[in-house]
């Protein structure tokens, strides 16, 4: 079974210390865990750390994997847009990623069913460069589906979806991560989409991990006072889900 702990991860660029401190339980297949955190706290640093495009002290556990590094995929928050590549080609290059350039059937069935399942079936023989903001968000988790990582890495993968495709993307991700035994780390500044998809949640702020474990028991009132300071409550709605309510800046 494949699972992934973190264990005293520290991040530098260059000779610059920006992250330490980030440790977890094991991460469970199959687990969503959400990392939370103010701007500039150290959360891509953090997936850049685990994915290895950084360097760092600690240690990243991946155990019971054939695949080690490659099998986890780090979908970055800002996907430049490469106008010369159509939607497909750049799902069929991520594809070929580290393996020979021969194409076969399968992979090509299996490009048109995420294309499917992400609803942007349409775009395949867009250019990139033509896309809107979201679009280019959903080819970009494309890209990162089509590698079958055991461990995503997802950096607000949600920040240009509206509403619809927050929530379907997210219930997309958290059904695959389940039946595939996918291990998913997800920043997210909705806390909301936090509390409804994520078993598990890591807290940064200021470059230092503040709070790791289950999500509930994470995220509260003191929490979001301390961490992101506003006044807020923990409720339940009338279908007994948590909800953040923020009332105001502190
Ligand atoms: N390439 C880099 N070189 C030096 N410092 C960097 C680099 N990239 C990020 N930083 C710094 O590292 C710190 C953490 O940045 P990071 O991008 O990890 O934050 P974040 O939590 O993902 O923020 P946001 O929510 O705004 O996306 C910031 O102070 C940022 O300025």
């Amino acid at each position: 079974m494949v699972a992934l702990a973190l264990d005293n991860i520290g991040a530098m660029y260059g000779r610059s210390s920006v992250l330490s401190g980030v440790s977890t339980d094991i991460l469970e297949k199959g687990s969503m865990t959400a990392v939370i955190g103010p701007n500039a706290a150290g959360k891509s640093t953090l997936f850049k750390r685990i994915a290895s495009l950084i360097s760092g002290p600690g240690l990243v556990h991946l155990s019971d994997t054939e695949r080690a590094q490659t099998s986890i995929c780090y979908m970055p928050q800002d996907t430049g847009a490469n106008a010369v590549l159509t939607v497909y080609e750049s799902i069929l290059l991520s594809a070929k990623q580290g393996s020979g350039w021969r194409v076969h059937n399968d992979e090509l069935d299996e490009i048109d069913s995420i294309l499917k399942a992400l609803r942007i079936d349409a775009l395949a023989f867009r250019g990139l460069g033509e896309l809107s903001g979201g679009q280019r968000q959903l080819v970009s988790l494309a890209q990162a589906l089509i590698r079958k990582p055991e461990v995503l890495l997802m950096d607000e993968p949600t920040s240009a979806l509206d509403l619809h495709r927050q929530v379907d993307v997210l219930s997309f991700v958290s059904n695959l991560a389940r039946r595939k035994g996918m291990i998913v780390l997800i920043a997210l500044h909705d806390l909301n989409h936090a509390l409804r998809y994520c078993e598990n949640t890591i807290v940064i702020a200021n470059g230092t991990m503040v709070a790791s474990g289950k999500t509930a028991s994470v995220i509260t009132t003191p929490m979001l006072q301390e961490i992101y300071q506003v006044n807020a409550r923990i409720e339940n709605c009338s279908q007994g889900r948590a909800l953040v309510i923020v009332d105001g800046p502190i």
